[in-house]
C-alpha cells in the first residue's frame, strides 16, 4: 500500500522528460551522462532512460552514485521507468547498465535493512520482490550491460534479464555474496540462480557466497558474453538485434512458459516471505552482522 502511494507520488514528481534545468521545455533535447546530446531522454534523478524508439529499445542507466545501492527511492524510479517503457509500445527491449563507474550495483541498500522499524523493512522488502518480480516477467527484452561489480542484489538483478554481457575486468565480480555478510539469500534469489547456473553450481556458489570475476561467470553460466570493457554497449545492442528478430508473441509466451512457475512460487508467499524478512532482519544477530559490515566497508577507505 506504502509503495503503491509512493510510487503514484513519484510518478508525478519524477518521470519526467529530462529537461535542461528549471524551467526547460519537457521533451527536448538534454545533456547525457558523459557528454552528447539525448533527444527524448527522461528519467528520474537516480535513473536515465535514453529511449531509441525507431530501434524498439531503451537504456535504462542506473545513476544512484556511489555505488547504485538500491534504496526504496531507487528502486521506486527503477520499477516506474519500467512501467512507462512496457506501456508504450514503440518499444520491445531495454538496456540496463549503470552510469557509476566500476559499479554495476552494489546490491541491496544496507541502510534500509539496519537500524529501521519493522514497518520499514516491511515496505523496503516489498519494492524489492516487486522490482523482481517486474524484471523477471518483463514483456520486454532485458538485456543487461554489467560494467561494473555485482554483488548480491546487483547479481540478482543482472540474472533477473534475459541476457548478460560483462565487461572483462578482474574487479567487476558477480554473484549472490550474502552470506559472506551472515545473511541467506531469500528462496527467489536461489531459485533465479538455480535457473541460470544449475543447482550445484548454485548451492555451492551460495553457501561460498562467490564472487566469479568474469572468466568464471561466463564458464558457469552466470553471464552469456565477456566482452573488452569498451564493447559492452555495443554488444548489448548487438545482441538486442538477435532477440528482436523474433516473433514477440512467441517468444514472450516462451519466457513465461519458462519463467512464472518462479515468480508464482513468490506471488503465492508473498506476505509470509515479507515475514520472514522482517523477523530475520530484526534479529539482534542480524543486525550486528550488517552493522560490522558496513563499518568494515567504512574501515577500507582508511
Ligand atoms: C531464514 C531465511 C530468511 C530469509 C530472509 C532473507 C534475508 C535476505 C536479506 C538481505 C539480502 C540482501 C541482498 C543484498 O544485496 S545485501 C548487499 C550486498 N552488497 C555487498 O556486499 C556490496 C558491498 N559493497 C562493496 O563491496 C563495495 O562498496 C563495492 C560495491 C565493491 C564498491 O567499492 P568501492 O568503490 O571501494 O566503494 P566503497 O566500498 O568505498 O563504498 C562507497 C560508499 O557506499 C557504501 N556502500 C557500499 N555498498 C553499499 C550497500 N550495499 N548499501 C549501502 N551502502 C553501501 C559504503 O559504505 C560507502 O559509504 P561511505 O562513503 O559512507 O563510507
Amino acid at each position: 500500500m506504502a509503495l503503491a502511494v509512493g510510487m503514484r507520488v513519484l510518478t508525478r514528481s519524477l518521470l519526467r522528460p529530462w529537461v535542461r534545468g528549471p524551467g526547460a521545455t519537457p521533451g527536448r533535447t538534454g545533456p547525457v551522462a558523459g557528454g552528447g546530446d539525448c533527444v527524448r531522454c527522461f528519467g528520474s534523478p537516480r535513473v536515465l532512460v535514453e529511449p531509441d524508439p525507431a530501434a524498439g529499445f531503451a537504456v535504462m542507466k542506473m545513476r544512484n552514485p556511489p555505488v547504485n545501492s538500491l534504496s526504496l527511492e531507487f528502486l521506486t524510479e527503477m520499477l516506474i521507468s519500467l512501467e512507462k517503457l512496457e506501456s508504450d509500445k514503440a518499444f520491445h527491449a531495454i538496456i540496463i547498465t549503470s552510469d557509476c563507474p566500476g559499479i554495476f550495483s552494489a546490491g541491496l541498500d544496507l541502510k534500509e535493512m539496519c537500524g529501521r522499524d519493522p514497518t520499514h523493512y516491511a515496505e523496503y522488502w516489498k519494492a524489492v520482490q516487486e522490482l523482481w518480480l517486474r524484471f523477471y516477467l518483463s514483456h520486454l527484452v532485458v538485456i543487461s550491460a554489467i560494467n561494473g561489480v555485482s554483488p548480491a542484489g546487483g547479481c540478482l538483478l543482472a540474472l533477473s534479464s534475459d541476457y548478460r554481457v560483462l565487461a572483462d575486468n578482474p574487479k567487476y565480480a558477480i554473484g549472490l555474496n550474502e552470506t559472506l555478510l551472515g545473511i541467506v539469500a531469500p528462496f527467489w534469489f536461489k531459485d533465479t540462480l538455480v535457473n541460470t547456473v544449475g543447482h550445484r553450481v548454485a548451492e555451492r556458489a551460495l553457501q561460498l557466497g562467490l564472487l566469479f570475476p568474469p572468466a568464471e561467470a561466463l564458464r558457469v553460466g552466470m553471464v552469456d558474453q565477456v566482452v573488452p570493457e569498451d564493447q559492452v554497449q555495443s554488444a548489448a545492442r548487438s545482441v538486442l538485434a538477435q532477440w528482436l528478430a523474433i516473433p514477440g508473441h512467441a517468444r514472450q509466451l516462451t519466457k513465461t512458459l519458462m519463467r512464472k512457475p518462479t515468480a508464482d512460487r513468490l506471488l503465492k508467499e508473498r506476505d509470509a516471505d515479507i515475514q520472514n524478512f522482517v523477523r530475520f532482519i530484526s534479529r539482534d544477530a542480524i543486525q550486528k552482522a550488517l552493522r560490522t559490515y558496513l563499518e568494515k566497508l567504512k574501515q577500507k577507505k582508511s
